[in-house]
């Protein structure tokens, strides 16, 4: 099996795993889940894992996130915690960085003080022999964080003050920006604080190593700001993919069913589908508990962008870089990253269905923002779910109808938590036009739900409800009174906040990088 597996990599990755005294497909992030041939359950190298249909591959082997159906969108193995001890002074300036430090004390943040320490401690690290996987993460992890912090330091001040975010830094100094850029094109990164291999999903660690990746277990690498409400919206985005793995295996599922016109399998894989994704809602939901939302604006400041920012009207400079790529203007941290969603769009369709028009544009620009296996696995599902016509398979039956609705009003009901939340940390606290992944704060998140309240007006107004099996028959009758009513209520509230945020049209889109 081993040597079918090697043939499905390029020829210089299975000259390195096979040299000798090479660290072995493990410790290099390689944990593989597909045999590489068509048409079998696949497999893990050492046998321990549940296995997704083989039609996946990862398109990056070395990389610390192999998409499967073992870890879904989580790193392969937990996060690296600390750096190797050679990168000493980093690792301890990220531990004197936060607001609040561990132990209570204010942090460099708190003072205005990071910058002038990076300026006076940090060395420039050369990180050009680095290869490890996990080590290569963590460093983009820190050395990102580092950068957002160094350039949004005076935001912060300046926000606390007034309300206002005014300029942020506009230099990056060579210290942080040359290792940060040899890190992230050794990973295929844009050079800047991502959501997944960064900020949440490659910022955690297990208290317990021997209990499970469950809220109450986890606690944060690096922090912004050191308050409870930090550590419960990082944690909370990390227990919910935690959930992911069993959306990859049934997505994969899914399709495979279509393409064989298997029914039954295509019906079960839908039925776990959707309640996978009911209890990623059910997690959502306890963001309102474990992070306050008074608190959110004060430590969101710093995962903002410098791309479509008014703290960056010029973008940002990395020192001693070619003035050819410099400005550099780059999304900031954002959920919006994060793979279920788009997943879930790209199977059930819903992406093809987004109105033409440039809010769609920047939900695609969004997912360019996050780890190589991650984009070519959502990629890979609407390519799929196109060839294969998920949607009009699941209308050629009634029960798969259903499945297919209550499915969609799963990502409405994700959608139009995510929007009540937004309202309550962001907008009732600020008058900032942008979030902080530079989509404009008032449209482009009603854009996508109002689609996907669209879609299922359409698909329920073709189901002939009274021929459904009791227990869909109601659930679909309450899917439908609801979207009626959201409908509206999100047309009537869209019109009355863009009064409000006149400047949104601040958020005008930009070039990246
Ligand atoms: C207090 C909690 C949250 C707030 C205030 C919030 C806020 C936002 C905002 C303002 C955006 C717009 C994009 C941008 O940054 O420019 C966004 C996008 C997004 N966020 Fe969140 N978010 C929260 C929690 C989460 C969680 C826990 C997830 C789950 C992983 C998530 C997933 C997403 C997704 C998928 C999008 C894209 C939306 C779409 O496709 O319609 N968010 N978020």
């Amino acid at each position: 099996m081993l040597k079918t597996f090697l043939r499905t990599l390029p020829v210089a990755a299975r000259a390195q795993i096979k040299a000798p005294g090479a660290p072995g497909l493990r410790a290099m992030g390689i944990r593989t889940f597909y045999t590489g041939s068509p048409n079998h359950r696949a497999q893990t190298l050492d046998g321990s894992a549940p296995g997704i249909p083989v039609e996946w591959t990862n398109v990056d082997p070395y990389s610390a996130f192999q998409v499967n159906g073992h870890r879904g969108f989580l790193p392969s193995e937990d996060p690296l915690v600390r750096l190797p001890p050679r990168f000493a002074v980093l690792e301890d300036l990220l531990v004197r960085m936060p607001l609040r430090q561990d132990d209570g004390a204010p942090g460099l943040l708190a003072h205005g003080e990071l910058g002038p320490a990076v300026h006076r401690e940090l060395p420039n690290y050369d990180v050009t022999n680095e290869e490890d996987p996990h080590v290569l993460m963590a460093l983009f992890r820190d050395y990102t964080f580092l950068a957002s912090a160094y350039l949004l330091e005076p935001c912060h001040h300046q926000f606390v003050r007034t309300g206002d975010y005014g300029l942020g830094r506009t230099l990056l100094p060579r210290v942080i920006a040359q290792p940060l850029e040899t890190v992230a094109a050794k990973i295929g990164a844009k050079p800047f604080m991502e959501y997944a291999q960064s900020y949440a999903l490659y910022n955690y660690r297990l208290k317990d190593p021997d209990a499970g990746i469950t809220y109450p277990n986890l606690a944060l690498v690096r922090k912004f700001s050191g308050c409870p409400a930090e550590h419960g919206f990082i944690l909370v985005h990390v227990a919910i993919v935690s959930h992911s793995a069993r959306l990859v295996e049934q997505a994969l599922a899914a399709l495979r069913a279509v393409g064989q016109h298997d029914r039954m399998a295509f019906n079960r894989a839908l039925t776990i589908y959707r309640d996978t994704l009911g209890a990623i809602n059910e997690v959502m939901s306890s963001m309102w508990t474990r992070s306050k939302s008074e608190d959110y604006v004060s430590f969101r400041t710093f995962i903002m962008g410098t791309k479509n920012q008014p703290m960056f009207p010029d973008g940002i400079h990395f020192e001693g870089a070619p003035a050819e790529t410099n400005p550099r203007r780059y999304r900031g941290e954002s959920g919006a990253n994060d793979s279920i969603i788009p997943t879930s769009d790209n199977l059930f369709q819903l992406t093809a269905r987004m109105p033409e028009n440039p809010l769609t544009q920047t939900l695609r620009d969004f997912r360019s923002y996050r780890p190589r296996n991650h984009h070519a696995f959502v990629s890979h599902v609407e390519q799929e779910a196109t060839r294969a016509q998920v949607r009009e398979f699941a209308m050629q039956d009634p029960v798969s109808t259903a499945l297919y609705v209550e499915n969609v009003d799963w990502i409405r009901a994700f959608r139009h938590q995510h929007w009540q939340m937004t309202k309550e940390y962001i907008i009732r606290h600020t008058t900032h036009p942008v979030a902080t992944g530079g989509s404009p704060i008032v449209t482009w998140l009603p854009n996508q739900l109002e689609a996907v309240l669209n879609v299922i007006n359409e698909t329920t107004a073709k189901l002939r409800v009274a021929d459904l099996p009791v227990d869909h028959r109601q659930r679909i009758e309450d899917i439908m009174a609801r979207a009626d009513t959201q409908y509206r209520v999100l047309g009537r509230e869209v019109k009355e906040l863009q009064l409000r945020f006149p400047n949104v049209e601040a958020a005008r889109p930009q070039p990246t990088a």
